[in-house]
């Protein structure tokens, strides 16, 4: 699937301390089949046509070692390397500053989602140039409940209303800056992008996402990970 055609920008978030997975190095740079897993993600963007430039937001320490990945692996749509901020949302609004004037269409992407294929992205530009914003999304498998903090239930939402929101999520580029700039003035922190376009008033569709694209988050998502890649290296033969 073509995406409709037009040049995007993408702002690849990797400023976080990664604690829940508990390691001394942060987790973006944790080695998968001996390659960072940042690297990874980026060499995903880099083998797209449609990716015209890509932002990488890092923690203040780890620039030079992210300037140097740029280099070593030909990461050349990488156009800056810039300090991340206290919080995921402070990190992207820092990203979509510096992307070229001239992109209108941007995507923001998780650092530790190394294992997003080009054909979700796809899906998530297209849906995005339909509709000014769209994330990728998987339908939850569990049942979920709402528990009170004594332990105890109190509702069980209708799954089929529930999805579990991935990266990329894209957007007009000035859609986004617009609704980052208001969740500013307002005080108001999500967790991912789509929140603060939705605490604008304006609808985020959801674009089919994929089971495999995992955030590595907790320890054992790495042996997870792993068995993904080398599945498919083995299907590429
Ligand atoms: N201030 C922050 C916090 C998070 N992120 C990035 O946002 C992505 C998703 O966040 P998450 O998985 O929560 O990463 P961490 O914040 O590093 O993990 P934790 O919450 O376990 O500390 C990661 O690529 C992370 O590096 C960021 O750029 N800036
Ligand atoms: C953006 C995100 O990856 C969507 O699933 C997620 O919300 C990041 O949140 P976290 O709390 O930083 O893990």
């Amino acid at each position: 699937m073509d995406a409709a055609g037009a040049k995007w920008g993408v702002v690849v978030v990797a400023a976080g301390r990664g604690t829940r997975m508990g390691t001394a190095e942060s987790k973006q740079y944790l080695l998968l089949q001996d390659k960072p897993i940042l690297v990874h993600t980026l060499e995903g963007f880099q083998a797209m046509d449609e990716i015209a430039e890509v932002v990488l937001v890092v923690g203040k320490e780890d620039t030079a070692r992210c300037e140097q990945f740029v280099s070593a692996y030909g990461l050349s749509k990488v156009k800056s390397v810039l300090v991340g901020g206290s919080e995921r949302q402070h990190s992207v609004a820092i990203g979509i500053k510096a992307l070229d004037s001239g992109i209108e269409w941007a995507m923001v992407h998780d650092g530790v989602r190394p294992l997003v294929t080009a054909n979700a992205v796809r899906r998530c530009m297209v849906k995005a140039e339909e509709t000014e914003a769209a994330v990728l999304a998987v339908p939850v498998k569990d049942t979920i409940k709402q528990v009170n903090e004594t332990g105890v239930i109190t509702s069980t939402p209708d799954r089929r209303s529930l999805w579990a929101i991935q990266t990329p999520q894209a957007f007009r580029r000035s859609l986004l800056q617009q609704a980052l700039a208001q969740a500013e003035r307002d005080g108001f922190l999500g967790t991912d992008d789509a929140s603060a376009v939705e605490h604008m008033g304006v609808p985020v569709s959801v674009a089919e996402g994929e089971y495999t694209n995992i955030k590595i988050t907790t320890p054992e998502d790495l042996p997870y990970a792993e068995f993904l890649l080398a599945s498919r290296e083995r299907e590429r033969g």
